[in-house]
């Protein structure tokens, strides 16, 4: 059977005196190695006719996380503050890209950003400082170099009884990474909370009347996934769902 063909939106970054389109090596690791699939990364490009082209082209679609944050006016939230990094071209891009996705069917796994971004496509709002909110905790990362402190377990959270993380893994609780100051504010009409942090903040979530697979975290189960079977789960049940756009597409 041929591998699903899974998309990758890119950042924008500046390097030297140019643009660059980018994506963090560990999303193209965990959309092969974890998910099964050939990657392709999308050049966040902003023009609909080429994303509706590419739409048509992928089995699947995986949104990753990014330091950049969505620009607030996208969900009727106050401008960001000075020196808060933004990326345009990713939000031209990828906020119609989710629209079109869910339209279609097409598999789509967000990390992170990604999580914030189809949130904010279906009509959700974000804290922008999740860790200055009452009641919420700091979900930052540690101040460290080291990756595997930055990215190892930072907190719990509670599985939604009935829901696909809960029927993936058999159990009521587990442990996470937490790398982001965003967050969920009100989440979307529309999606279905799977996972929820201590603090009641929304950590997990999937689209309820998708056509086909449709789910994110706020967290960073792409982290050398082969170590951890909550990450492993999430990309096996993405990898299934696009292998099935596959086969469906070969027939
Ligand atoms: N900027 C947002 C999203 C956080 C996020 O995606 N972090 C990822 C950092 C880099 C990476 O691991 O790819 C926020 O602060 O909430």
């Amino acid at each position: 059977m041929q591998q699903p063909i899974i998309g990758i939106p890119c950042d924008v970054k500046q390097i030297g005196l140019f643009p660059f389109h980018a994506v963090g090596e560990k999303y193209i690791t965990a959309a092969v190695g974890g998910a099964g699939g050939i990657a392709i990364l999308i050049p966040s490009l902003g023009d609909a006719a080429q994303l509706r082209a590419i739409v048509d082209m992928v089995d699947g679609v995986l949104l990753p996380g990014s330091p950049s944050n969505v620009e607030p006016h996208h969900y009727q939230g106050a401008p960001s503050r000075e020196g808060t990094l933004h990326d345009v071209a990713r939000d031209a891009t990828t906020l119609p890209l989710i629209d079109m996705l869910i339209q279609e069917g097409v598999p789509l796994l967000g990390i992170c950003r990604g999580f914030q971004e189809i949130n904010v496509v279906l009509g959700g709002e974000l804290h922008q400082h999740v860790q200055e909110q009452a009641g919420l905790n700091d979900h930052r990362e540690p101040d460290t170099t080291d990756l595997d402190h930055m990215y190892g377990p930072a907190h719990p959270v509670t599985l939604a009884a009935g829901g696909l993380l809960h029927g993936w893994l058999g159990c009521d609780s587990v442990m996470v990474n937490s790398i982001h100051q965003q967050g969920i504010k009100r989440l979307a009409l529309g999606l279905e909370v799977e996972a929820l942090a201590e603090d009641g903040l929304v950590e997990a979530y999937r689209v309820a009347a998708a056509k086909s697979f449709a789910f994110a975290v706020q967290w960073h189960p792409e982290w050398k996934y082969w170590d951890n079977k909550v990450s492993q789960a999430i990309l096996k049940a993405f990898g299934d769902a696009c292998r099935e756009r596959r086969m469906r597409r070969n027939q």
